[in-house]
Parts: structure tokens; C-alpha cells; sequence
């Protein structure tokens, strides 16, 4: 199934060259394919911040490029370079607070660094180190669309409608994509009749993101809007809600897009399975629960503005942008490491002393 995925990788969010980051602009996305370029840690946060790349793990990718560009600037001003990058490094870890992504892929910059700083040439390591990041990103989204495909082979039959939240493909990876790329790949194998999509309010990663690359891959989609989830699952034969992660915490707690939570809880209810699909970069072992993942509020204007447009009245607003769902409303969390049923503390300390499976 490798290779199959791998010719059906398309689009490209993210693209190092010329010691440039360049980042697809998905604030613009669908109607226009523009390119942001960062030649900074500055810009590369700003990009972060402002939401030009999104997803956690292609948040964790940039940010790895980002120390690169920021290593090499300190390098080449001289002095105490290494004391000056501990401001890069503390720039680029307040761009989102929630994504465990980011700070991984800056902890695996650093421990590079450590390894490289009294070499008369460290950059090329760290270059090199990012590059990794990004590309054993890429694997693990291979690796786990057939682990995800596997699973919903083993517990149902075909075709199948699934259902998904946010957008966690091509766009918000270094690659095929988590949730996105279960559900690519189950397509590829004949598994899925269709797909239903929440628009995902209030940035709409649903319906300007996922829906947009669904249909470029030509997979049967359907947009609704988020609070329309129930009635899907009842009268739509939903078998799998299947989604990303921002962070998974020690006992199998989940951090996702706003929504995420009570599409579990909905599943739960209409006995439709529920499964989580994300590389063990964005598992936290040092949170020992959900409580302890730090939620990021958004601007009002995100709930208050449409396009621009002032649409809501002039009162306090509420912007949590990601909650929490219990692992308890969890079926499987699908790693490259290997599946987690039943997701609890015990399993997932299992899990991260396994190898990755590819
Ligand atoms: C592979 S992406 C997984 C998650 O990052 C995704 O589901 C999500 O919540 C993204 O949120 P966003 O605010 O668009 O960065």
C-alpha cells in the first residue's frame, strides 16, 4: 500500500529550499495557492501565530526550520550566538500553545544543538536534524494510514461513511496526513462510500481545507456544519468519526479542534466507533492528564467577524479553540508506533517504549 499512498501525495504545505522556508497560505485557501516566504525565527512564529501553516505537526516542522534559520543568523553575528538563539527558541514556542508538535520538534532541535555547538560548522546538523523531523514525519503518516485502514478493516465492512473534524491531511502534516490520511487511504482501498465533514467553525479548516482536498482526490465528501454532527451519525450510517490531535496526554486524554469532544461524546451514544490519528511526537508523557493541557483562546473577531464582516452582537466571547476528549470515549489512538485500544495510562506507557513501525 506504500507506494500507492505515496503516488497519491499531492499538495505541499511546506517546502525548504534556498535556506528559505516557504508555506502555503492557508488563510487564503481554497480560491487562491499563495506563498509566504520566512527567512526568520520572526517570521516563521509570525507565520505560526497568524495561522499561514496550521496543524500540529506541521506547526512542529516549521518551527524546527524556523530555529534553523534563526541558528544561522546568531551564527553568523558572532559573540555569544548560543545564548542569543535561547530568545529564537523562546519566540518560537509562544507562537500556539496547545500543539505538543511544536515542542517536541524544538526539544529534538535543541538536543541536536548540544550534540553539535562546539563544532567548528554546526549548521549543516541542524539542518539536517530539521529535515528528519519532516521526514520521519512523512513516514509516520504512511505508517499510519495502514494502520488505520487495518483497523477499520478488522471491525467493519465496506463502504463505509465516515466522518472527520478540522483538517489533518496534506495541509496540517509534512505529508500524506493523520486522520486524513486514514481516510485517503481506506478510499484507495475501496472502504469508503463517503465522507462527511464538519465545517469546522469558526476558522472553517473544514470546509475550506478538508473539503478542498477531498475533492481534489476525488473521494465522495459532504460538508455540514459542525452542529449538525448528531443528526449524521443518527440517520447517515456513520460507522467511524475519525480525527487528529494537538496533544495526547499520559493516560490517553486528547487535545483536538473545538468540536472534537462532543462528537465523542455523540458517537459514544450512536455506538459509532471513535479512533485518533497521530504520530507520537504529539504524545506529552510529562501530562499526566487532559487537565494539565493548556488550551489556546483565539481573537473574538474570529466568532464575532464572517469574511470580514461584523456579524455578532457586541458582547463578552468565549474562543477556546481546541478542548479535551477523555480517553473513556476513545476507541483507538492510532500511532506509528502501533495502535492503542481502549486508550489508558498502562497502554500508553506501553506504547512509547515500542519502536516506530517503520
Ligand atoms: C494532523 S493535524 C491534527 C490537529 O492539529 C488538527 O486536528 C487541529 O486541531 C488543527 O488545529 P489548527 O487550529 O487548525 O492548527
Amino acid at each position: 500500500m506504500r507506494d500507492r499512498l505515496l503516488a497519491a501525495e499531492k499538495v505541499k504545505a511546506i517546502d525548504w529550499r534556498d535556506n528559505t522556508l516557504y508555506l502555503l497560505d492557508q488563510r487564503n485557501l481554497p480560491f487562491e495557492e499563495t506563498w509566504v516566504a520566512c527567512d526568520s525565527a520572526a517570521r516563521v512564529a509570525e507565520a505560526i501565530r497568524s495561522m499561514v501553516v496550521r496543524g500540529a505537526p506541521a506547526i512542529g516542522i516549521s518551527a524546527a526550520y524556523g530555529l534553523v534559520l534563526a541558528a544561522r543568523a546568531r551564527f553568523a553575528a558572532g559573540g555569544d550566538w548560543l545564548a542569543a538563539l535561547e530568545a529564537d527558541f523562546a519566540l518560537l514556542a509562544e507562537s500556539r500553545p496547545t500543539g505538543g508538535n511544536l515542542f517536541w520538534a524544538l526539544n529534538r532541535m535543541r538536543e541536536r544543538l548540544d550534540r553539535v555547538k562546539d563544532l567548528a560548522e554546526p549548521l549543516t546538523a541542524l539542518e539536517a536534524e530539521a529535515m528528519s523531523i519532516h521526514e520521519s514525519d512523512r513516514e509516520a503518516n504512511l505508517t499510519m494510514a495502514q494502520l488505520g485502514v487495518d483497523l477499520i478493516r478488522r471491525h467493519q465492512g465496506n463502504p463505509q461513511a465516515l466522518l472527520t473534524h478540522c483538517n489533518t491531511g496534506a495541509l496540517a502534516t509534512g505529508g500524506f496526513g493523520t486522520a486524513l490520511g486514514v481516510i485517503r487511504a481506506a478510499w484507495l482501498e475501496g472502504m469508503v462510500e463517503r465522507v462527511h465533514v464538519d465545517e469546522t467553525r469558526p476558522w472553517l479548516q473544514g470546509s475550506r481545507l478538508t473539503a478542498w482536498e477531498l475533492a481534489s482526490d476525488g473521494i465522495p465528501v459532504t460538508l455540514n456544519a459542525d452542529a449538525a454532527a448528531a443528526h449524521i451519525m443518527k440517520t447517515k450510517g456513520v460507522t467511524w468519526v475519525v480525527v487528529g490531535a494537538d496533544r495526547i496526554a499520559a493516560n490517553g486524554d486528547v487535545a483536538n479542534k473545538i468540536g472534537t469532544y462532543q462528537l465523542a461524546v455523540n458517537a459514544m451514544h450512536h455506538g459509532v466507533r471513535f479512533m485518533v490519528v497521530a504520530s507520537s511526537s504529539t504524545i506529552d508523557m510529562n501530562l499526566a492528564s487532559g487537565d494539565d493541557i493548556p488550551i489556546e483562546e483565539r481573537d473574538a473577531a474570529e466568532l464575532l467577524e464572517l469574511a470580514g464582516k461584523r456579524v455578532g452582537a457586541d458582547v463578552e466571547v468565549f474562543n477556546p479553540v481546541f478542548d479535551v476528549t477523555p480517553a473513556d470515549l476513545i476507541d483507538a489512538i492510532v500511532t506509528e508506533k502501533g495502535v492503542v485500544e481502549r486508550p489508558d495510562a498502562a497502554k500508553m506507557a506501553q506504547l512509547m517504549c515500542r519502536k516506530r513501525l517503520h
